[in-house]
């Protein structure tokens, strides 16, 4: 079974005989097939860098729920690669873990910066651990799947979202090495997930609109949660809202 990435861009090397083996229908990492029909896609890129401020965190790190203000901020790019970026990895796939996730996205924990970590099987030990520093998307495929996604920032709500089969991304890794990579099955769409959220964008905006409607009232009872908990009016509210507003896919483009 091929490896997402190669074994030298692993979070951690131990992992890299994945237990993906053990279910090899679930999963297909495929680089781009010549007959796939793409279309370039490369982001608008996002210039500021963050300081070492932006990147402060105090662990254990804790999950930011929708309708959170941070969810929604501009997220910057990461130009230090140093041991305080290692800890917030490694902080960010333990409540990961801790929380059922497969993937998770440096703004849910609060940090505004273009950073996400994932790993499909989402069990410690198992799988690979994949983690990408201001991410770019080069190619994606025109041929899009449904899948029934659920949201780290969103418990217990899930509805289907269609988005491209394969991306082709670039991105640095930890210790600021530059790689390429094409994914398709669940890690493309975990990664296209997170890089929504590197955008701002929430997965329920992807959604059709009838699946939109169908998790509309488990939306409004987190926003009426946020204003129970903070004791602030919520900064969104999914009453007025109508229709998507974000095509069907991943990023603003
Ligand atoms: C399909 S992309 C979902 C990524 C998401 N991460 C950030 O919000 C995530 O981890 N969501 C979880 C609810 C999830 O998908 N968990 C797995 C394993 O429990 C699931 O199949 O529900
Ligand atoms: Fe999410």
């Amino acid at each position: 079974m091929a490896s997402i990435l190669p074994s030298h861009l692993l979070h951690h090397h131990h992992l890299r005989c994945s237990a993906l083996a053990a279910i090899p229908n679930r999963f297909f990492y495929l680089t781009l097939s010549s007959s796939s029909r793409t279309k370039s896609a490369f982001s608008a890129s996002q210039n500021e860098f963050a300081s070492l401020g932006d990147l402060e965190f105090e662990a254990p790190l804790k999950i930011a729920k929708y309708p959170d203000p941070k969810l929604r901020k501009k997220n910057k790019r990461i130009g230090t690669f140093d041991d305080n970026l290692k800890k917030l990895v490694d902080e960010m796939f333990d409540v990961m873990y801790e929380t059922d996730g497969i993937g998770l996205s440096a703004p849910q924990v609060g940090i505004n910066v273009q950073l996400m970590v994932f790993n499909p099987v989402g069990e410690r030990g198992e799988g690979e651990e994949i983690v990408l520093v201001n991410p770019r998307v080069g190619k994606r495929s025109l041929n899009r799947t449904i899948y029934n996604e659920g949201c780290l920032s969103f418990p217990g709500i899930r509805g289907d979202v269609k988005r491209p089969e394969y991306v082709k991304i670039d991105a640095l890794d930890v210790k600021g090495k530059r790689f390429s990579v094409s994914l398709s099955g669940l890690p493309a769409r975990i990664f296209q997930h997170e890089f929504d959220h590197l955008q701002g964008i929430l997965f329920f905006e992807r959604m059709a609109d009838e699946v939109f409607d169908s998790i509309r009232g488990q939306l409004q009872a987190l926003e009426i949660e946020y204003e129970e908990m903070t004791g602030f009016p919520s900064p969104e509210k999914i009453e007025s809202r109508r229709t998507r507003k974000v095509p069907s896919g991943f990023g603003k483009s």
